[in-house]
């Protein structure tokens, strides 16, 4: 207590209110330019993702000296005001933009790069078999949507989708789009990764009649001409 004493006038002022107008306005352009039914920037001053994050900054400042029950604290009443738990551990880069944001729930070793869009539901979390880094790691602008899933100490690169609802278990490279449970790339630069014919793929079923069709022609065969040599022998 003595330490944040006598640190008080000279940073916290300066230090916490200076980094949280800075990336407010930060975050205010990144709403403005990527959420169409941002109609004005008194509107967004409502976004509960704004605000989450703005504690968050607090909560993480306190959290990087020491001072974690008080970080905790604020993490938990963002968490009621909001409906958003960041964990004031967390590192989190500019520009960040939480849509919606309830049930949002970003773990205390969870890294988020500079300008990246977080939807409604979305979780940065462990998958409860790894220590110390458990949560992932969000390069820039990374969009991860609404339900999805990212579990574990591994990256997702930069400008990745993370699609709606997906459960994402390993490494995602830059400029990809993974989708589904568990995810897959299905895009990487814009081109498609798996082109799998999800139609014109093998039956074995007919693949099986066809052999006995095939099979039921060649004794028919064989029947036909025992029955001319007989014929002919008769
Ligand atoms: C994944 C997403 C970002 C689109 O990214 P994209 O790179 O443009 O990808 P595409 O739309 O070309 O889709 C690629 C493939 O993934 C499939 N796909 C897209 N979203 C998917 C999803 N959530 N779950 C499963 N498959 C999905 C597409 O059908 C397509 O499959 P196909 O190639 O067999 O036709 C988008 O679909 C998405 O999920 N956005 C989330 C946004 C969100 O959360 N909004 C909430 C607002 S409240
Ligand atoms: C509900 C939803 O799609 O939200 C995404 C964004 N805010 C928009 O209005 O497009």
């Amino acid at each position: 207590m003595f330490q944040l004493s006598a640190h008080l006038e000279e940073t916290l002022m300066g230090n916490i209110i200076g980094s949280i107008i800075k990336n407010y306005k930060a975050e205010i352009q990144s709403i403005k330019d990527r959420d169409p039914a941002a109609a004005s920037t008194l509107e967004i001053l409502t976004y509960a993702g704004l605000h989450a994050v703005a504690m968050y900054r607090v909560a993480h400042w306190f959290y990087i000296r020491d001072l974690k029950f008080i970080a905790r604290v604020i993490s938990q009443t963002a968490r009621f005001l909001t409906g958003i738990e960041i964990h004031p551990g967390a590192k989190i880069g500019k520009g960040l933009l939480i849509d919606h944001g309830a049930g949002v729930v970003i773990g205390e070793t969870a890294e988020i790069g500079d300008n990246c869009l977080l939807y409604q539901g979305c979780t940065l979390g462990g998958t409860g078999k790894d220590q110390g880094k458990r949560h992932p790691t969000l390069g820039n602008n990374v969009m991860v949507g609404c339900g999805a899933k990212v579990l574990g100490p591994f990256k997702v690169g930069d400008n990745s989708k993370i699609a709606a609802n997906a459960v994402v278990l390993e490494t995602v490279p830059p400029n990809c789009t993974a989708v589904g449970v568990p995810a897959r790339v299905v895009k990487q630069n814009g081109k498609r990764t798996l082109d799998l014919d999800q139609i014109h793929i093998p039956d074995p079923v007919s693949q099986e009649l066809c052999k006995g069709r095939m099979e039921l022609e060649r004794l028919r065969k064989r029947v036909e001409a025992l029955e001319k040599r007989l014929e002919k022998e008769g």
